[in-house]
C-alpha cells in the first residue's frame, strides 16, 4: 500500500457557493468557502449550469493563488462532488469521458453538483493527476417499495445529499462506537435543498427527492399539489425553463420573500415581519412532517434523528424541529456539512490502495428522465 503524504484538492460546488479545501492526508491545510452572490450568478440565470465552469474555475484558482498555493507541483489528486448521474451504488468514481458526456447531456437533470466532475478534471489534467467524485447525488439504495411513485409513468428516483448524509451517519456511528450498518437513523440534510432520509442496514432505504418532493427550502418548492402544477405548465404563460427555475431556483422561501438567505429571514422576523415568520415556520413545519414520514419508514424504531446542513445553524429552525420531532429519537445536530472531508477521505482511500475507484459503464443509460429542459 503506498505510504507517505498525499495532497488532495477538494471541490464542492453548491447552488450558492463553491467550497474548496486542500487536504494533506486527513489534515485540511486550507479550507475556503467562495460565496457566489445573487449578483455573481445573475448572468447564469436561465442558462445550463455547465456554463458556470469557467467562472467557478477562475474563482477557485484566484482563491488558491491568494492562499499562496501552487497546485501543479503539490497535488496527488483532485476530487469533486458528484452530480446527477445515473443511479449508482455508494463509492468513489473516476472522472471519465463517459461520466462527463452523461453530465453534458444531463438526462437526469441539472444541479450545481454537475460542475464537480468538470472542475476536478480540468484542474487535475493541468496538474497531471487523477480526478474523482465520491457518493454522487444519484446514489440509489432505495428499498423496492420506495421506488413505487404512484404513477407507472413517473419513476421515483433517489437524488439527495448522499455525500454529507453518509458522512454524518458514519460520524454518528463512530462517536457512539457502533457500526453504521447496525443503526436505524433518520437524517435531515437542510441545505439549499432539503433531503430527509431513512437508514437501515447501512443503506439509505428512502429519501425525498431534494427540492421536488417533501419540504420546501430557501430556493426550492418541494412537493406541490399536482393539478396546480399541470395547469401552470399548460397555461402558455411560461417556457419549460421558466417553470423549472420557478420551482427549483426561485421556489420556496425565495418565492415568498425574495431572498434565499435564511439569516436575513431571521433578521426580518426579529424586526417584526410577521409574513417572514409565517413562511419560516411553514418550512420548519414541512421539514418536521417529512422527518415523521421517515420515522414511519423505520416503524418508529429510530436510534437517532440527525439534523445537518447549512440551515442547521439556525437556532429558530432547530428549536422548532426539536419541539415537533424531538420526541421521535435522540436529537443530534451537526450544523454545516462534512462534505469536504468526506470527499478527501474517498480520494485518500483510492490513493492508498484501500479502495478501487469505480467507473461508470459506457452502456446506454437505463432510465433517462428529462427533469430539466435540454435547451
Ligand atoms: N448561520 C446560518 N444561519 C441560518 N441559516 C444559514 C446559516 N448558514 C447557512 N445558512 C443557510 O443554509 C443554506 C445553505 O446551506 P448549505 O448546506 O451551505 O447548502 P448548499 O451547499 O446546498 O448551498 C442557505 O439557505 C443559508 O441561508
Ligand atoms: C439534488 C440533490 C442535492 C441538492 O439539492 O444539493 P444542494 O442543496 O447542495 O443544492
Amino acid at each position: 500500500m503506498p505510504r507517505g503524504e498525499f495532497k488532495v484538492l477538494v471541490i464542492n460546488p453548491g447552488s450558492t457557493s463553491t467550497k474548496i479545501a486542500v487536504y494533506s492526508n486527513e489534515i485540511p491545510a486550507l479550507v475556503r468557502t467562495i460565496v457566489h452572490s445573487e449578483a455573481d450568478l445573475a448572468p447564469f440565470q436561465g442558462r445550463p449550469v455547465l456554463d458556470q465552469i469557467p467562472f467557478r474555475k477562475a474563482a477557485i484558482e484566484d482563491e488558491l493563488r491568494g492562499a499562496g498555493f501552487k497546485r501543479r507541483t503539490h497535488l496527488h489528486a483532485v476530487v469533486g462532488r458528484g452530480g446527477l448521474l445515473r443511479p449508482v451504488p455508494s463509492g468513489v468514481y473516476a472522472v471519465t469521458e463517459t461520466m462527463l458526456d452523461e453530465l453534458r447531456l444531463a438526462p437526469f437533470g441539472e444541479h450545481a453538483s454537475n460542475l464537480g466532475a468538470f472542475l476536478a478534471k480540468a484542474i487535475a489534467d493541468e496538474a497531471n493527476v487523477e480526478a474523482f467524485v465520491v457518493d454522487p447525488v444519484s446514489v440509489d439504495e432505495l428499498c423496492d417499495k420506495a421506488r413505487i411513485s404512484g404513477s407507472a409513468l413517473v419513476p421515483r428516483r433517489s437524488l439527495s445529499h448522499a455525500l454529507n448524509t453518509k458522512a454524518v451517519a458514519r460520524r454518528y456511528a463512530r462517536e457512539r462506537g457502533r457500526p453504521y450498518e447496525e443503526l436505524r437513523l433518520v437524517i435531515a440534510h437542510l441545505g439549499s435543498g432539503v433531503s430527509v432520509s431513512a437508514h437501515e442496514g447501512g443503506r439509505m432505504i428512502d429519501v425525498n427527492l431534494a427540492g421536488q418532493e417533501g419540504p420546501f427550502s430557501t430556493e426550492r418548492s418541494g412537493g406541490l399539489q399536482l393539478l396546480g402544477v399541470v395547469e401552470l405548465c399548460f397555461s402558455g404563460l411560461y417556457t419549460q425553463r421558466e417553470v423549472w427555475d420557478a420551482f427549483i431556483r426561485e421556489g420556496g422561501i425565495y418565492s415568498y420573500l425574495g431572498t434565499k438567505d435564511l439569516s436575513e429571514v431571521e433578521s426580518r422576523i426579529v424586526a417584526g415581519d410577521d409574513r417572514a415568520a409565517l413562511i419560516f415556520d411553514a418550512m420548519a413545519y414541512q421539514i418536521a412532517k417529512e422527518i415523521g414520514a421517515m420515522a414511519t419508514v423505520l416503524e418508529g424504531r429510530v436510534d437517532a434523528l440527525i439534523i445537518t446542513g447549512g440551515m442547521a445553524h439556525s437556532r429558530r429552525l432547530i428549536s422548532q424541529l426539536r419541539i415537533a420531532a424531538g420526541w421521535i429519537a435522540p436529537f443530534v445536530v451537526y450544523p454545516g456539512e462534512d462534505e469536504l472531508e468526506a470527499l478527501a477521505k474517498g480520494a485518500l482511500r483510492v490513493l492508498r490502495g484501500e479502495e478501487k475507484a469505480r467507473e461508470l459503464g459506457s452502456e446506454a443509460i437505463r432510465t433517462p428522465v428529462h427533469l430539466v429542459p435540454a435547451d
